[in-house]
């Protein structure tokens, strides 16, 4: 796949994924205890053999570069970089990316210079594994000008996608950005016509865009220059393409899922725990996810108890029970811990010792050690990394609130979930 050049979508303000996003951009976000949002997505790429890969962010953050540079530095033998552009005034643009395709827009000169023939537009917040060099061959023997990967997708969260109708040739005919209503029920179609079941087909009745095209080269330079105030590809540049160009639906089968809001990434987080098939999996050697190499000791366990969970390389467990969660690289945990479907995104360096030990008399939540102190409780919670939670502390949710805000005190609830801040200090006896 010489000729095709990957454009990573990276996030705009980050508002849906905050706070993970308070300190980093939205596609360097830790993933599954050791991965982050890119490497999906660039994984991907690079197992479909697609090299030249540009990222997209609305900020550039320290961590994401330093993320992409130790992970994929390919050999002088080939062209292939992995390379972030982030949204920047210039004299003739102060403003930040306005949508998806103003984005694409703002580095349209630099993709113009690429010598390939099809742009691939990813996005980067979706878990799924797929092979693009099937996707964009079936983009050339169609002909198409612009080809869309689409899933088959039921009634209670068709109003989230793009929804399309085709004709029997494969080609988009109607494109409706997430209809609500009478315009949803208009997009109703019969999707045994791609091959599924009967009974697949009444379950699933609408086509959904999942967010990701193939476009010819010159295809995607016309649409982003003939009208400026098109800002956004689900919204305007798709359902504007689909009455005036080839559009085709390429059907992806296999598990696919958006992970752009806290309560989607909290929720496939834990499906990775799942027994005994999870419905993705990081075990694929046709297919790996790559990371970054970080060459940390074994995990230890000293008596513990651990049911349906993910631990990652590098952690100290003393004496815990740990049921349903994903526990991330180099997390500390003090005996008589109990920990249920959580995800604790675990640490960037080991605390010293001397340090650690300071802290067994804790004056301030800054001297709270890094890691989960003795006999706290967690239920239902996102750790994000280098949190430090004291002794005794019960991160329950008690009241069962929906939504809060409490940044001064280190931590968020969105969609009943609890999110501990990066680097929060959560003081001993604390109840949330
Ligand atoms: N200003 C910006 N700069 C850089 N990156 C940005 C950006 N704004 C958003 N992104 C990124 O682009 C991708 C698409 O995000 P959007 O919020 O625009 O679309 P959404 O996911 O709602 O719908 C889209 O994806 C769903 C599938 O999830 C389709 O059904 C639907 O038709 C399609 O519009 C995400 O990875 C996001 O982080």
């Amino acid at each position: 796949m010489k000729r095709v050049l990957a454009i990573i979508l990276g996030g705009g303000a980050g508002t849906r994924l905050y706070p993970l996003t308070k300190m980093r951009a939205k596609p360097a976000v830790p993933l599954a205890g050791k991965y982050r949002l890119i490497d999906i997505p660039v994984s991907n790429c690079i197992n479909s053999e697609i090299y030249q890969i540009y990222v997209l962010t609305q900020f550039n953050s320290a961590s994401l570069n330093r993320h992409l540079s130790r992970s994929y530095t390919f050999t002088g033998f080939n062209d292939g970089f992995v390379e972030v552009l982030a949204a920047q005034q210039t004299p003739e643009n102060t403003n930040w990316f306005q949508g998806t395709a103003d984005a694409v827009r703002q580095y349209l000169s630099l993709f113009e210079e690429c010598n390939v023939d099809e742009f691939l537009i990813l996005s980067g917040d979706h878990l799924y594994r797929m092979d693009y060099s099937k996707f964009v061959q079936r983009h050339q023997e169609t002909n198409a000008d612009i080809t869309i990967s689409v899933v088959p997708m039921d009634e209670r969260r068709a109003s989230d996608f793009g929804l399309m109708k085709i004709d029997s040739a494969g080609r988009v005919i109607d494109f409706s950005e997430k209809p609500k209503g009478d315009a949803l029920t208009e997009m109703r179609v019969d999707t045994s016509a791609l091959g599924l079941t009967p009974e697949d087909a009444r379950q699933n009745p609408y086509i959904a865009s999942m967010g990701i095209y193939v476009f010819k080269k010159e295809i995607l330079i016309k649409v982003l220059k003939e009208s400026l105030e098109r800002t956004d590809f689900g919204k305007e540049v798709i359902p504007d393409a689909a009455t005036k160009h080839n559009v085709q639906a390429y059907l992806f089968n296999g598990y696919w899922e958006d992970i752009g809001t806290i309560e989607s990434f909290y929720d496939a987080n834990m499906a990775l725990t799942q027994q005994p098939l999870p419905p993705f999996s990081f075990y694929d050697e046709k297919a790996p996810i790559y990371t970054r190499p970080r060459y940390l000791p074994p995990t230890k366990l000293l008596d513990c108890n651990i049911k349906e969970s993910l631990i990652a390389e590098g952690c100290i467990l003393k004496e815990c029970s740990i049921n349903h969660s994903v526990v991330g690289v180099r997390t500390r945990i003090e005996s008589g811990c109990l920990i249920e479907d959580t995800m604790i995104m675990g640490a960037d360096y080991y605390q010293p010792l001397a340090e650690r030990q300071s802290g067994t008399m804790i004056y301030s939540a800054a001297d709270v050690p890094l890691g989960i102190g003795k006999d706290t409780i967690i239920r239902r919670a996102i750790i994000d990394k280098n949190a430090r939670i004291g002794c005794n502390v019960r991160i329950v949710n008690k009241d069962n609130v929906q939504e809060a805000e409490r940044e001064n005190l280190g931590f968020f609830i969105r969609s009943g979930i609890v999110v501990v801040l990066k680097g929060a200090s959560i003081p001993d006896e604390m109840v949330i």
